[in-house]
């Protein structure tokens, strides 16, 4: 059994720190030190990086970076840029880094060389985005595509949707790209009655192609082009759709044409997935010049990631304090709030990428972590949320530490905007922190709310790249320092083996086993589902 983290002379120096800061507020951290925001701030690859807001001194950075040296945490990310099978539990490698790499070779310990496979996809990816962005690639009836569908759930969904919002001043103007992730038809059929099947492209989106949501949403998307193509149904399963998985065999059965199947490979984590083929309907979206742009922003940071000492590393610092708050300081939240419209899907993707990568309390020998690993993450686009929950920060008197992001520079130039949103970010970050103290007790703010600043000079395919890289290295160096697996994900498998089980209940009332409480609800819904 390998020792728990909470064991070592690291964990237990910082449990010790902890005890004579958590008393102080960050008034007087702030006042006791004036050179903070200086020693506490980070410029890097044109990003600033501001933890001065964070409850921390000299010592408790010394202390983190102690950490991350016992954890060995150099070691494990060197291990994860070579190749090492870092993913223990399912025996593979995390390259997402390779997706990426301008590199021209790329030989793990197992003797491979990933790299030729890796521009091959890029140049097929060009290809294809070429041709629907030209014109070229044409519907059954001769139709240019005017329409994307993506049809995934998870990592498959959340990656591109979230990046194809943030950089919708980039896309084709004649382009719209649509995601469609739930199994409740709500979600496709309102998609499907403004669509023209004529001019409709859908890309089947799983890495295993087994997922029941994108199967039964892919189904019924196949059904409404065969549909409406009648006699042309074979060309327009041939030209109108498409399929991105690490599971080629299961796409071709469906019906999608060798042409245009995207392969990835299995060493492509779900959640880490947006530099692979995944990320397809984006590169429909802002053309694959831009794509590759993104690709180059996290190449940055991986660089940067790889390279930088500890106390100057963006997302090491980041993993570090949010150990330090959530293992130290005792707060098991994680606000992220970008004020940025654009950002807005990014707290749903960083949801599943913090909370299924770390939400784990066992380590990879089955042995309890013995600490509190990933934060609820949550969170919403700024300033809206300043007018929807950010009360409960103020004065609900749970600790709950912020990430803020914001842009220079914004791409939707209308007067006055812009100055405003920043300086409403700003004051949030610094009423959390400094709160507010009139002598009235009701509308008095505690503050000493933490929370980190990253800026962007605006956001574009690059800048992206680089913020998404330096959250996925976040969790990863989390994970090595919890001593946890952040690439599987046991614990969903219950609910879909649950679920399963208790469909036959509620198609056709059979009786299934399962608890009083579920067979109740099941036999109400069955009895208001025919109410014969
Ligand atoms: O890409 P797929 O194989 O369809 O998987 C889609 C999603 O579903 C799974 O249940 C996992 O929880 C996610 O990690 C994954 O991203």
């Amino acid at each position: 059994m390998t020792r728990s983290i909470a064991d070592t002379p690291a964990w237990q120096a910082l449990t010790r720190h902890a005890a004579t800061l958590r008393p102080k507020h960050l008034r007087d951290l702030f006042a006791e030190d004036r050179e903070r925001f200086a020693r506490f701030s980070l410029e890097t690859d044109g990003l600033l990086f501001d933890y001065s807001k964070q409850r921390i001194d000299a010592q408790t950075i010394a202390l983190l970076a102690d950490l991350a040296t016992e954890a060995d945490v150099r070691g494990w990310i060197a291990r994860m840029f070579a190749g090492d099978a870092v993913n223990g539990s399912e025996g593979r490698a995390a390259l997402h880094t390779a997706l990426r790499s301008s590199a021209a070779s790329l030989v793990t310990p197992a003797g491979e060389d990933v790299m030729p496979a890796v521009r091959d996809s890029r140049q097929r990816m060009r290809d294809f985005c070429d041709a629907v962005r030209s014109g070229r690639l044409r519907g059954y009836s001769g139709e240019p595509i005017r329409a994307v569908v993506n049809i995934g759930i998870g990592g498959s969904d959340l990656g591109p949707r979230m990046a194809t919002a943030a950089l919708a001043a980039f896309a084709h103007p004649a382009l719209r790209i649509h995601y469609v992730s739930n199994l409740d038809a709500a979600d496709l059929a309102p998609v499907l009655e403004n669509l023209d099947p004529r001019s409709t492209l859908f890309i089947v989106a799983s890495k295993t192609f087994t997922t029941l949501e994108t199967l039964a949403n892919a189904k019924s998307a196949r059904d409404w082009l065969l549909t409406a193509s009648g006699d042309a149904a074979d060309a327009a399963m041939a030209q109108q759709f498409a399929a991105v998985t690490a599971n080629a065999g299961e796409a071709l059965r469906f019906g999608v044409a060798p042409g245009k199947l995207f392969e990835f490979r299995d060493w492509v984590g779900g959640r880490f997935s947006l530099w692979s083929p995944v990320g397809l309907p984006l590169a429909l979206a802002i053309g694959m010049d831009g794509f590759e742009q993104m690709l180059a922003g996290a190449e940055r940071m991986d660089r940067h990631f790889r390279d930088a000492p500890t106390e100057r590393n963006l997302p090491l610092l980041m993993a570090l304090l949010g150990i330090w708050n959530i293992d130290f300081l005792g707060a098991w939240n994680l606000s992220i709030s970008p004020y940025t419209q654009s950002l807005r899907w990014l707290p749903e993707y960083l949801q599943q990428l913090d909370m299924e990568s770390n939400g784990k309390s066992r380590r990879p020998d089955g042995t309890p972590v013995g600490v509190h690993t990933a934060p609820v993450v949550w969170g919403g686009a700024g300033s809206n949320t300043q007018h929807a929950y950010f009360q409960l920060l103020h004065q609900g008197g749970w600790l709950i530490p912020s990430d803020f992001i914001a842009c220079a520079a914004s791409d939707y130039p209308l007067a006055g905007h812009h100055e405003k949103l920043l300086a409403n970010c700003l004051a949030q970050a610094e009423a959390l922190a400094f709160g507010s103290d009139n002598g009235d007790p009701l509308r008095a703010c505690p503050g000493n709310q933490p929370s980190s600043t990253l800026l962007l000079p605006r956001l574009t395919p690059f800048t992206l790249g680089q913020l998404v890289a330096a959250y996925e290295h976040k969790v990863c160096a989390q994970a090595a320092i919890w001593g946890i697996n952040p690439f599987d994900q046991w614990g969903v498998e219950l609910g879909k083996q649950l679920a399963a089980r208790l469909l036959p209940a509620i198609e056709s009332g059979a009786a299934v086993a399962t608890d009083p409480s579920t067979a109740g609800l099941a036999a109400w819904l069955r009895r208001h589902r025919s109410p014969a």
